[in-house]
């Protein structure tokens, strides 16, 4: 699935309006009519679920005549209030309520703005749904609701609100009280910046209001690119994409103000996006097989030896992090990598001989702490000619000269590497992405967040507020493949392109979960993957486990161990 800019959004619609000759008006009336169909599937999702009904029953189908007319047991009680902004996402929701009307479905448009000031096509709709009788109102201050805060006590003006059911009452009574739910169509893609009055004053008395919000297109204060949420913000619980899923809706806390994402397609044909070179997407299965041609079913040979499948050489552990360079180890050989050794200082080795028999051992540093040192280098290279992929930092700990030691192996070893933990830390501290020759086999950086920002030199806030962005630059600028971990870990290739991760779970957050996907990626990289191929296969992979591994602990999901992971994978 692909994954869209606002401005690549803006250049697709040009170029379908334009070159292929679909009429504006014609991709504004589908997206409306999308738009309806989602809130009529809602509607019908939401009585099912109170009467207790099966789903499933969206066409009737009376007599041998299919109809879309939806089966919503007492349509009648629905009232809807549409929220209308003056660009053309208001324009979509015009188109919404004709359709809603003709469903059976009450529906009232608020407009943001005086209804004139709306130009252009959305103009045309407003002439449409006001000339097919539907009723409409024009924000005002009665419209207000202020959250129930000392703030906005005082600023309602001549009610004493001091009593919480006077509260009570004031809503019950106030215009949003008539609706049983709300369409945002008040900012699509077109929205700059903070929501101005008195669009900010509508989403945050729309939130108050407790009514279920479809958004169109995306939330109105959502930044359709970084995923960031205004001060106001709709906090929808159905977003309806229009065309292509919208970056911003795949990042946090976008993601979370977006609710269910569902894409619908307005007539702009898909392949508008390959022709346009757009590089973004959604790692679906499909997307592993079609555009990474990854072979996700990871048949085995019948013919096939330990050879075959690659040797993944670990690089890391130490006496206080001993478990990291363990299970990055235990994760490259359930990753199905065909042998794995793990170099590791040797005071620690004797204390881990046992622990996975499968895992060949080579005793690295004599230093008597169980810590590295930095004279391994040489010895280190010399040993990392039998491996097809080295994976460096889990657990490794910092240490005397450690700059100097992995530039040694950064240099001289010409095997593909995965870089974790201390090792993006070391690499960091010496600035060696713009200090080191570059590497010609695959590179991959796998940086949670705090990583990344020592990285990249700005701070974890700096990298959280535009994920994507800073993910396609860094790795385009450095030439590396880019894993930056975290909720919707995005994965980003030295040619630009990006893929963002859906699975996982929230009981991942847990120590040792990333040298798990150490182990992971290093490993499909060990059995042919490239860099890029390992790196979004390997999150998609590791995320599975881990939803897997929540669903184990039926009783308590926080309570997932690392190891949990690997046993799942
Ligand atoms: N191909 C498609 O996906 C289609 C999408 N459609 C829908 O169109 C919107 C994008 O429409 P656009 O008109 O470009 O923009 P918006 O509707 O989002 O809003 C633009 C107006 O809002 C004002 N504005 C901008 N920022 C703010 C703000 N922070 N606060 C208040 N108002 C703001 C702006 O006014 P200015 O005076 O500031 O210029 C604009 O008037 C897309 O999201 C889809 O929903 C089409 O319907 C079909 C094709
Ligand atoms: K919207």
């Amino acid at each position: 699935m692909y994954i869209v800019t606002a401005q690549q959004m803006r250049d697709l619609d040009q170029y379908t309006i334009e070159q292929l000759g679909i009429p504006a008006m014609s991709l504004m009336e589908s997206a409306g009519k999308a738009i309806a169909e989602e809130v009529i599937a809602w509607c019908g999702g939401q009585q099912e679920e109170q009467a207790d009904v099966p789903r499933g029953r969206a066409l009737t189908n009376e007599g041998g005549i299919r109809s879309d007319e939806r089966v919503i047991p007492d349509r009648s009680r629905q009232h809807w209030l549409v929220l209308v902004g003056k660009g053309n996402n208001g324009g979509d929701g015009l188109v919404a309520v004709r359709y809603l009307m003709d469903a059976g479905i009450a529906v009232t448009l608020l407009y943001a703005q005086d209804p004139q000031e709306l130009t252009g096509h959305a103009a045309a709709q407003r002439d449409a749904a006001h000339r097919s009788g539907i009723a409409y109102r024009v924000w005002s201050e009665e419209w207000n609701l202020h959250a129930e805060t000392e703030e906005g006590n005082k600023q309602e003006s001549g009610i004493n609100h001091t009593a919480s059911g006077s509260k009570q009452a004031e809503h019950n009574q106030h215009p949003w009280s008539n609706y049983t739910g709300i369409i945002d169509a008040l900012l699509g893609t077109g929205s700059k910046g903070e929501p101005r009055e008195p669009y900010a004053s509508i989403i945050r008395s729309a939130n108050i209001s407790g009514k279920p919000i479809i958004a169109a297109d995306i939330p109105s204060g959502l930044n359709a690119d970084t995923g960031e949420v205004a001060e106001n913000c709709i906090q929808a619980q159905v977003t309806v994409c229009l065309a292509f899923l919208k970056q911003g809706l795949t990042q946090y806390p976008g993601a979370t103000a977006a609710g269910e994402v569902v894409v619908r397609s307005i007539g702009i044909p898909r392949s508008t996006a390959k022709q346009a070179g757009l590089r973004a997407h959604l790692i679906t299965d499909d997307v592993l097989r079609d555009v990474l041609q990854i072979d996700t079913s990871r048949a085995r040979a019948i013919d096939g030896h330990k050879g075959t499948y690659g040797h993944v050489m670990v690089i890391g552990g130490s006496m206080k992090m001993s478990g990291a360079g363990l299970m990055a180890s235990r994760s490259a050989l359930r990753i199905g990598s065909g042998l794995v050794s793990w170099a590791l200082p040797e005071q620690l080795m004797k204390h881990m001989v046992g622990h996975v028999p499968e895992l060949m051992m080579i005793p690295a540093s004599e230093d008597p702490d169980g810590q590295w040192k930095a004279d391994t280098a040489q010895t280190i290279v010399e040993q990392t000619a039998k491996a097809d992929v080295l994976a460096i930092g889990p657990g490794l700990g910092r240490f005397e000269d450690d700059n100097e030691w992995l530039r040694t192996l950064w240099e001289e070893t010409q095997q593909p590497l995965v870089l974790d933990a201390d090792g993006l830390n070391i690499l960091s501290e010496a600035e060696g992405l713009s200090r080191w020759p570059r590497r010609q086999a695959d590179t991959v950086l796998t940086p949670h967040p705090g990583e990344m920002a020592r990285l990249a030199g700005v701070s974890t806030a700096d990298i959280q507020r535009d994920r994507i962005g800073i993910a396609r630059d860094f790795a385009s600028k450095h030439g590396v493949v880019l894993v930056l971990k975290g909720a919707r870990t995005i994965v980003a290739s030295p040619q630009g392109d990006i893929f963002v991760n859906t699975t996982g779970h929230p009981g991942m957050a847990t120590g040792g979960s990333g040298d798990v996907l150490t182990g992971v990626i290093s490993g499909l990289m060990a059995q042919g993957l490239s860099g890029l191929q390992a790196a979004a296969f390997g999150v998609h992979l590791h995320g599975h486990a881990g939803e897997e591994a929540a669903r184990k602990r039926t009783g308590n999901p926080a309570s997932l161990l690392a190891g949990d992971i690997i046993e799942s994978l």
